[in-house]
């Protein structure tokens, strides 16, 4: 087996972007979001590529039932009927027409020519911030990529610590700024090391990046809050390490998030918005904040989380978490139901 490429990943993600097709494995995609209908004339000259979406996309639009929804980012393939022309691709990926133009169908799946690779398709489109959504065919490929080299992207074992420096923030002036990248992924993780190691294990939180909350101050959230909430709660117990994940709209990235935020204006929850738009309900993995502990040399916190799958994700990477401390703050007419959600459909301990 080679060793994988830190470009590829990159220069696929690249292309996806600009609405180039690329193949993975034995499959040749093209990405549903970024192409356009002259593209798709060139990539599939007889109109019979198959789409690819996934199986909370297709729960979404009853071509699977519900068992199948449980695992909402598997791969499932719609056959190319002659009336799937390319605004009605559109309307099979993106969620936000479905109330407005339900897809009435025919519509038909077949068999995955190659499930792992499939999923790899998808998995990549969600790193690429795009709908998981992808025209399968035998086109020209701008890029060729293993699944290998997706895997190396979201390796937490390479991230290295990239430099530290001084940074006196409100609520906490004796603070340290530590920055993490890795060869593949352009997303730099920070962790704030606040106060000075007394003997005790630190106490942490696991924040993941919301940028409508972190920044806007958004209501919609707790984001925000807890962000400076847990500066101040770490500062006052002594010593402790905010960790700050580039995992914006639980992984899935700003543009999706805002728009499963568009699917919430229309009365869906957090989770089955994720869910209709065909990503996990929590695309994030806590072993990058377990890998940047290691670097830092800590393996036992006492962990600031409402959120089991916090826990679970770092001790699954090694980190033992002596203790779980609540950190829940007050609701606002805004977030109450978002709150609510994560206590009854996500297993939140407020
Ligand atoms: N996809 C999606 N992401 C959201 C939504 N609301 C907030 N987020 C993201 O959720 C993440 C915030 O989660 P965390 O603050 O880590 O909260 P948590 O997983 O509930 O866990 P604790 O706060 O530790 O209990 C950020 O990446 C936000 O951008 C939403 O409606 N949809
Ligand atoms: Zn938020």
């Amino acid at each position: 087996m080679n060793e994988p490429d830190p470009r590829a990943a990159a220069r696929a993600i690249d292309a996806l972007r600009r609405g180039w097709a690329i193949a993975i494995g034995g499959l040749t995609l093209l990405p549903v979001e970024t192409a356009d209908a002259t593209r798709l004339a060139a990539f599939d000259p007889h109109a019979v590529a198959p789409v690819l979406i996934s199986s909370g996309r297709a729960a979404t639009l009853k071509l699977v039932n519900q068992i199948e929804a449980a695992e909402p980012d598997a791969p499932v393939l719609v056959d190319r009927a002659p009336w799937i022309d390319f605004p009605a691709a559109t309307a099979l990926a993106d969620a936000q027409f479905d109330l407005a133009t339900p897809l009435k169908g025919p519509f038909r799946t077949i068999a995955v020519p190659d499930r792992t690779a499939a999923a790899a398709a998808l998995r990549l489109a969600r790193i690429a911030g795009l709908l998981p959504a992808f025209f399968i065919g035998a086109g020209p490929v701008e890029d060729t990529i293993t699944i290998a080299d997706i895997d190396a992207h979201e390796d937490a074992t390479r991230l290295t610590l990239a430099t530290r420096a001084r940074l006196p923030v409100a609520g906490a002036e004796d603070t340290e700024i530590v920055a993490f990248r890795s060869p593949e992924s352009a997303d730099d993780h920070v962790a704030l090391l606040i106060g000075q190691p007394n003997g005790t294990p630190p106490l942490v939180r696991l924040h993941s990046e919301c940028l409508t909350g972190d920044v806007f101050g958004s209501l919609k959230c707790d984001c925000g809050p807890q962000l400076h909430a847990a500066i101040r709660a770490i500062r006052a117990s002594g010593w402790g390490i905010l960790i700050y994940l580039r995992q914006e709209g639980r992984g899935i990235g700003l543009v999706n998030k805002l728009r499963a935020y568009a699917l919430q204006d229309q009365g869906f929850d957090t989770v089955d918005a994720n869910i209709r738009l065909g990503f996990a309900v929590d695309a994030r993995d806590f072993g990058v904040a377990a890998r940047m502990l290691e670097l830092l040399g800590q393996r036992r916190v006492r962990l600031l989380t409402n959120n089991p799958a916090k826990v679970a994700g770092l001790e699954a990477a090694g980190v033992s978490v002596v203790e779980r401390i609540a950190h829940a703050l007050p609701t606002n007419p805004h977030n109450a139901r978002y709150l609510a959600t994560k206590r009854d459909r996500t297993g939140h301990q407020l």
